[in-house]
């Protein structure tokens, strides 16, 4: 195909604003197709010194392509005087935010679809030895069918292959999911980033599980665990484990969040287990009686 430029898509509503990048729904004037094309002005990721992040958006997509679900995928990029194009999956339904706001919070049968959903797709991607390390709803979207696809890896790691022995995630020695690095690189978003990301500038699978662990507890209270009035405050909390379950939260899924929500990365459910699969989460209490094999066929629970 010829490599497509602006001049080849109609571009509609803004679907998504960020510091480095706006969003808008677009269509491909050759096939109808509707897209997500995500642009980002040039000279803005120059003076932000933003570029190593925009190609580690591109090589964790890329390298996310072929997996069949769960993740929006980049199907081409081109640029102009000005801009970047990404031309990415459109999630029709738009955030889990916006589905968790809109109904105040999820019954335990979606809280439990979505979070296997989501950590079907934490499996998939940290084989490939990529963190996401700024997931929270606003970057999990929902398809025209319901299921979760993540999206924004404009934050992502991609850990070097020389500190991975031949199955991910099985290193022995104690650096080995981690890198450590050389100067504090990025915090994600402050209420749901680790205290690994916070303290000691550690990139690791784990914090990832601990973004799990705030989803799951937001899904099914309506709200972050760690909240307050500024993102200091939130640190604080974080660092001090300050937070507590609401009346009623169901027994299961408050002894998964307390496993995930574990200071010491190393210690956090998921993290020692071998290959490919978080089992020791896949067979937690919680996710009794979820179908692994048909989680991405079947029709996810309604949200209401
Ligand atoms: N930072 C990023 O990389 N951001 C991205 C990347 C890819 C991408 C992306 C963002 C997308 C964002 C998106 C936003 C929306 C959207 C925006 C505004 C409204 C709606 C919408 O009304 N959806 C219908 C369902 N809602 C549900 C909640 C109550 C109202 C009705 C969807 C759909 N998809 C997308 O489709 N694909």
């Amino acid at each position: 195909t010829t490599k497509r430029s602006a001049k080849d898509y109609i571009f509609g509503k803004l679907i998504g604003d960020g510091c480095y990048s706006t969003v808008f729904l677009a269509k491909d004037i050759h096939t109808g197709k509707e897209y997500a094309i995500k642009v980002c002005e040039k000279h803005h990721i120059i003076r932000k010194k933003k570029r190593e992040y925009i190609k580690r958006e591109k090589d964790a997509l890329n390298m996310l392509f072929n997996v069949p679900h769960g993740f929006v995928k980049l199907y081409c990029t081109f640029q102009d005087e000005e801009r970047l194009y990404f031309v990415l999956s459109y999630a029709k339904n738009g955030e889990l935010l916006s589905y968790i706001n809109k109904v105040g919070s999820f019954e335990l049968n979606v809280a439990k679809h979505y979070a296997a959903e989501l950590l079907w797709a934490l499996e998939k991607m940290h084989a490939q030895r990529i963190i996401h390390r700024d997931l929270k709803p606003e970057n999990i979207l929902l398809d025209e069918n319901m299921h979760l696809c993540i999206a924004d890896f404009g934050t992502a790691k991609i850990l070097n292959s020389k500190e991975i022995s031949s199955s991910p995630k099985n290193n022995e020695n104690d650096n080995s999911q981690n890198e450590r690095s050389r100067k504090i690189s990025f915090v994600g978003t402050p209420q749901y980033v680790s205290p690994e990301l916070l303290h000691d500038c550690v990139d690791t699978r784990a914090s990832d599980l601990w973004a799990l662990g705030c989803i799951i507890y937001q899904m099914i209270s309506g709200l972050p665990p760690f909240r307050a009035a500024t993102e200091f405050l939130i640190f604080q909390k974080i660092l001090k484990m300050d937070y507590e379950f609401p009346e009623g939260f169901p027994a299961d899924a408050k002894d998964l969040v307390e496993k995930l929500l574990v200071l010491d990365h190393s210690k956090r459910i998921g993290a020692d287990d071998k290959g490919e699969t978080y089992h020791s989460i896949r067979n937690h209490p919680f996710f009794e009686g979820v179908d692994w094999d048909k989680l991405w066929e079947q029709t996810p629970p309604k949200i209401s």
